[in-house]
């Protein structure tokens, strides 16, 4: 497996790499008494955020579906020096959330600090996207989101407590997301959140914020985000390894502790005045534009097809049930009424061209 806390050998200038993995900005026993639940927190961005944590003194509650990931999680995390809790839950159901909390509260008590990590996200064409598709991503990523959240506060509405609440969310909350309009529909609803909840929660001293990670690569991505990587690449058309860095303004990825430093930071007493803020550590690729046009490439095209074949039903995806209605079709049979045919190339069109900048959003 790949090493997430290393940069590739770098020939070219950017912004410099971060301090070595251990490091932190924030003085030692930062979290000390604290516990810090993490969602997502078994793998990948999550665990890292969960380790910057521990390594502060927090304890922490590490939640998701998967017993196997979790329990990894939890032994590589415990070695850092905290203690750790490893709670099996769906966040899209409101009953094992409920009991996550109380799992939490009987291992250390009501978590002070919440990272809204977890989430679901695969690129699809928009017009491929089946009720079960939009509906596997958007319950996750925001309804989950919301019910963690919720929970967490009327807990400490209810124990007069301040809390502190991230909620990890991507940049295409503001831009939109060509080939991802379930997640960046769910982010742009996990923005608001953010923005709405500081304000509701403020007087009773719970903080609310956003945190956005930029092309971060590591070993637990899913294959549907690792595909993406290495579309971007362009591995297919051979092209040299360290062309992910070069995609990216800073001339390099970010690393998964910068992630986690940055989290650690907003829950921490020196931001206690920083809430409904969502905070982007993405070496400023959604800023990203161009002195001339890119030109436009369709999503179907990112994704490997034909842009311009007319619309032929949702393709089955193979080893699942069927979808309901016309999404039962298989890929090569038109169904339903006649589609219009495809159209030309509108790359041509005033503010058709844009750098979508779509890695690592
Ligand atoms: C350049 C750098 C990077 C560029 C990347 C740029 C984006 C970065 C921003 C955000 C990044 C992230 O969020 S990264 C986080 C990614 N992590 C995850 O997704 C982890 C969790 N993921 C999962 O559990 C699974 O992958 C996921 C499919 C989402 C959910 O699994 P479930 O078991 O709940 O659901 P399933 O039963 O498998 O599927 C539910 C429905 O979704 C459909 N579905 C599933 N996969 C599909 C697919 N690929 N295309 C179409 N449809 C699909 C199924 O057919 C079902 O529809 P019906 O049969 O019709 O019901
Ligand atoms: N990686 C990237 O390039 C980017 C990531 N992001 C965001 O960063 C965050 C972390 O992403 P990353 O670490 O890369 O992704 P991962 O796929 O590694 O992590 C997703 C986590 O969410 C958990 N999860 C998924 N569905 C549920 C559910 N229904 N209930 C509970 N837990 C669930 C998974 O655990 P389990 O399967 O055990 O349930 C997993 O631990 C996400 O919010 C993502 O949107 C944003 C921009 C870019």
């Amino acid at each position: 497996m790949a090493d997430d806390n290393a940069l590739p050998g770098r020939a070219l200038p950017g912004l410099p790499g971060p301090p070595p993995p251990g490091a932190s900005a924030l003085p030692p026993g930062t979290y000390d008494g604290t516990v810090v639940l993490v969602t997502g927190g078994g793998t990948g961005l999550g665990k890292a955020i969960a380790a910057e944590f521990a390594r502060l003194g927090a304890d922490l509650v590490i939640a998701s579906r998967k017993e196997d990931r979790l329990k990894a999680a939890r032994d590589e995390l415990t070695a850092l020096g905290g203690r750790v809790t490893a709670a099996i839950c769906d966040i899209r159901d409101p009953d094992r959330v409920a009991e996550v909390f109380d799992a939490a509260g009987e291992a250390y008590g009501l978590p002070d600090v919440l990272v809204n990590n977890a989430a679901a996200n695969f690129p699809v064409p928009a017009e491929d996207m089946s009720p079960g598709a939009w509906s596997a991503v958007v319950d996750t990523t925001l309804t989950g989101t919301f019910l963690m959240t919720r929970e967490f506060g009327r807990r400490h509405l209810a124990a007069g407590t301040p809390g502190s609440i991230i909620d990890v969310g991507a940049s295409y909350a503001w831009t939109g997301g060509p080939g991802f309009a379930h997640s960046a529909a769910a982010k742009a609803g996990v923005k608001s959140l953010v923005e709405t909840l500081a304000v509701e929660w403020g007087p009773y001293g719970i903080q609310v914020n956003g945190l956005v990670p930029g092309l971060m690569p590591h070993g637990d991505m899913t294959a549907e985000i690792r595909g993406n990587l290495d579309r971007a690449r362009g591995v297919h058309d051979q092209r040299p390894a360290d062309d992910m860095a070069a995609r990216q303004p800073a001339l390099r990825v970010g690393l998964p502790r910068e992630l986690g430093w940055a989290a650690t930071f907003l829950a921490s007493p020196y931001a206690r005045f920083i809430t409904g803020h969502t905070l982007v550590v993405d070496g400023a690729n959604w800023q990203r534009r161009g002195v001339v046009s890119p030109p436009v490439t369709t999503v179907r095209e990112q994704l490997g097809r034909d842009p311009f074949e007319p619309f032929k039903g949702c393709p089955r995806r193979e080893g699942r049930g069927s979808p309901a209605g016309a999404e039962e079709a298989p890929a090569d049979s038109p169904v339903g009424p006649a589609r219009p045919k495809a159209r030309p190339n509108r790359s041509a069109e005033p503010g058709a061209a844009r750098d979508s900048g779509a890695d690592g959003q």
